[in-house]
């Protein structure tokens, strides 16, 4: 194994890609002696641009999976020795990645030298505090959470072990009854409800599926939805035990209006029930947040602090998960410890001793640094289901932008999904195995479980698959995949010259929300003072529309009052849906517009 990245290059010269990115055989020649995927000839094509080269990149995966399947049939020495060489393993953790199934030539790992140097050195930045997310001026410091005296400034340290401490006093209090819900015959919390979205529940929903006991102390349900229906679901599967639950309410903004809602349907909830929420309510945001103050004036039972240097997707190592962890009895010091052990396994600039790195360097490959292969995650083990959705926010709001670092217009991104193993082979795998070739595979692989034939049979026929072992799904363990990834995410963020750390396109969506929550409000007062008119005057949706002032937006006002008229008994549209023109609306009561405010 190389000793050091530079070590492993020093002997090659650098076969730098064009400033242009172009497709991976194109700037680097696959001719690798001793692998299979043998492109022995350099490509005559002139560089491709960016949007061109998606479709080469198809035409050359075709070549290379008849030659991959060849070579394989032919030379199985070969790819056991390939499989030897790039073996990677974690001693400490029971880790281990094989990268033997994806097919990148050593002129490819030559030829991504300069990039990794780049990104190495972006990522020892972004640990020593550098403001890496510009746009919401922000130090990005989750590696911080598990090794606290990395952080840049000494106050963190302090406010890092306060809170972890004061997360397990908590939770043992909360388990041992030592705090207990005010009005519950069972004298002990013994649920918990969860109301959050997006990282704020992603983290928390995946470790308790992973690691929870059988038997937990406190049994977890999430509120991640603004659906009316799935909230009162949740909340009628508690029934009598909401008087012994205990809600966590997740924003790390604090001013989430899904998370809002799910807030005032549970409050709306406990009314009712006779119950005071104040007492069963905790509070996990930043502070000052529209939350913290909620929680702080009502008195509720407790708050916990989130960071502004914690990014949502990647605070499952924060108190989002940490408390939630804590009282279902999960060891959350192991889960920190294993992320600890892989963040320091991960901070080696040596490629073939990063296991970040690595995964890093298969997903260029394999997805053409554009994103032309989606990764599909196949873990093989029921309690890590949720793998493939809490790694599809972690690496698609990561990676998913429409602007490199330099401004450039690139459309970057990596489409994630996946199930379970066998299941998925009982579904899909058979487009993957003969279908469209648009993917390449992580198989998740616990070694307390059987070895499956997936990964040959996918190999056999040219596709490409990345496998990580781990002994046994551990908290330590967890927390190690966890830090794989999020390494592995910032990593390539570098090698593709865009920013990880930040979400415009998710801003432009909340902004695109509050806007039509603006315009419904002023439909309604529309409505109202035509409706408070003798005789009431029916409106259609052009004079409504026109009245607004937003002759533009007439489609969105059909959606808005479709959507009304079917929850509202006070909205009453007269006309054929079919034929939205022919609709006229006016209100049931007037002076109503407080109802939707
Ligand atoms: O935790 P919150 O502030 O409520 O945000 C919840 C979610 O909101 C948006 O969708 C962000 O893009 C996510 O990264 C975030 O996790």
């Amino acid at each position: 194994m190389a000793s050091s990245l530079s070590g492993l290059f020093s002997s090659t010269p650098s076969l730098k890609p064009s400033k242009t990115f172009t497709v991976k055989a194109l700037s680097a020649p696959r001719g690798d002696s001793s692998f299979s995927f043998p492109h022995t000839s350099k490509p005559t094509h002139p560089p491709l641009t960016l949007s061109t080269s998606r479709s080469v990149a198809r035409d050359i995966s075709h070549t290379d999976a008849a030659a991959a399947k060849k070579e394989l049939i032919k030379d199985p020495d070969a790819l056991w020795n390939r499989y030897l060489d790039w073996l990677y393993q974690q001693k400490d953790l029971g880790l281990y990645l094989d990268v033997s199934r994806v097919g990148f030539t050593d002129e490819f790992v030559v030829d991504m030298e300069h990039r990794f140097k780049a990104a190495f050195k972006a990522m020892e930045e972004l640990e020593k505090g550098s403001i890496a997310n510009p746009d919401e001026g922000r130090m990005v410091g989750h590696y911080w959470l598990r090794n606290s005296s990395l952080v840049p400034k000494p106050t963190l340290k302090t406010l890092i072990e306060n809170t972890l401490d004061s997360i397990c006093s908590f939770s043992d209090d909360i388990i041992s009854g030592k705090i207990k819900p005010p009005s519950s015959p069972a004298g002990r919390f013994t649920q918990i409800l969860s109301v959050g979205i997006g990282g704020s529940a992603l983290g928390p929903q995946f470790v308790a599926e992973a690691l929870a006991p059988d038997n937990p102390p406190l049994k977890i349900r999430f509120i991640d939805n603004t659906d009316p229906a799935g909230i009162d679901h949740q909340i009628a599967q508690l029934g009598p035990e909401l008087a012994s639950t205990l809600v966590i309410v997740i924003s790390k903004s604090g001013g989430t209006p899904e998370t809002r809602n799910g807030l005032l349907e549970v409050q709306k909830a406990f009314r009712e029930a006779g119950l005071n929420f104040a007492k069963q309510g905790v509070a996990i945001t930043q502070e000052n947040s529209l939350l913290d103050n909620t929680a702080r004036i009502e008195g509720w039972l407790a708050r916990f602090p989130m960071y502004d240097w914690v990014g949502g997707r990647t605070s499952v190592m924060s108190a989002v998960g940490l408390l939630p962890a804590a009282l279902q009895g999960i060891d959350i010091r192991e889960m920190l410890a294993g992320a600890a052990i892989m963040d320091e396994a991960t901070r080696t600039t040596s490629l073939k001793n990063n296991p970040a790195a690595l995964l890093a360097m298969c997903w260029y490959w394999a997805s053409d640094g554009v994103g032309s292969k989606d990764m599909v995650i196949l873990p093989y083990k029921d309690s890590l289901l949720l793998f493939s959705r809490y790694l599809q926010q972690l690496v698609m709001e990561s990676l998913g932008k429409e602007f490199d670092l330099d401004g450039n217009t690139v459309n970057q991104g990596l489409t994630v999904y996946g199930n379970k193993g066998s299941t998925d082979q009982h579904a899909y795998i058979q487009q993957l195995r003969e279908g469209v070739h648009n993917f390449f595979a992580t198989f998740i692989e616990v070694l307390r479980d059987r070895p499956r034939g997936t990964r040959s049979a996918l190999y056999a026929n040219g596709r490409e698959s990345i496998s990580v072992t781990i002994e046994e799904v551990t908290p330590r363990s967890v927390g190690a995949i966890i830090a794989l990834y999020e390494r592995a995410v910032g990593l390539y963020a570098s090698l593709v010259n865009i920013n990880a750390y930040h979400q415009p396109g998710v801003e432009a969506g909340k902004k695109a929300a509050a806007e039509v929550l603006a315009l419904q409000k002023r439909v309604l007062s529309v409505l109202n003072e035509a409706s408070c008119k003798d005789p009431v005057e029916p409106l259609t949706l052009d004079e409504i529309a026109d009245r607004c002032h937003a002759p533009e937006e007439i489609e969105m006002i059909y959606k808005i009052i479709a959507h009304m008229s079917a929850n509202d008994r006070v909205l009453i549209a007269e006309g054929s849906c079919g034929s939205p023109r022919s609709v006229k609306v006016y209100l049931g009561e007037c002076n109503v517009d407080d109802m939707y405010a």
